[in-house]
């Protein structure tokens, strides 16, 4: 049977968390695709998120995990792109909303904020949460039109 791949990627301060997602997902049977960064030098989160959009725009996975010291600028730069959907999640709760609400195709977490053990467990939710559809599924695709000028009419 074909391994699903899963695309990672951090800066310098998700890089000890992505690791051990890294190892979780292997774990659970996934490919793994490293985006980088490879190691603890500082660099900038949004040449990360943008690698992820990259790789999932290039077809190379469908689902992807970001992390950054907060979870915060990587999950926003991933999201300047329409077919991003970025999770920042900090429990398994917001892992399954964002799956069943949002379809999201992007987890991202922010080791400085949250345990490594409370992170597998939300990745595990995030890989086997189906979108609930329904009524999200207008609700979604409107995220991915956005109005070119916005009114608050
Ligand atoms: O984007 C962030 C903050 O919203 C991330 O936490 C970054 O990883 C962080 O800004 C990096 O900070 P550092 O002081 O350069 O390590």
């Amino acid at each position: 049977m074909t391994q699903e791949v899963i695309a990672l990627a951090s800066d310098h301060a998700g890089l000890a968390l992505k690791t051990a997602l890294t190892e979780e997902l292997t774990a659970l049977g996934f490919a793994v695709l490293d985006l980088g960064t490879e190691s603890t030098a500082s660099v900038d989160y949004p040449d990360y998120g943008y690698r992820m959009a990259a790789a999932l725009a290039d077809g190379k996975a469908a689902r992807g995990v970001l992390v950054c010291g907060s979870g915060i600028g990587i999950s926003m730069a991933a999201n300047r792109y329409s077919w991003v959907r970025a999770a920042l999640c900090h429990d398994v709760t917001s892992a399954r909303l964002c799956r069943e609400h949002n379809d999201a195709n992007v987890i991202a977490f922010g080791e400085r904020l949250i345990g490594i053990e409370v992170a597998k467990e939300a990745l595990r939710m995030f890989l086997n949460t189906p979108f609930a559809g329904d009524r999200h599924v207008r609700r979604v695709t409107k995220l991915g039109t956005p109005p070119d000028k916005p009114s608050v009419a």
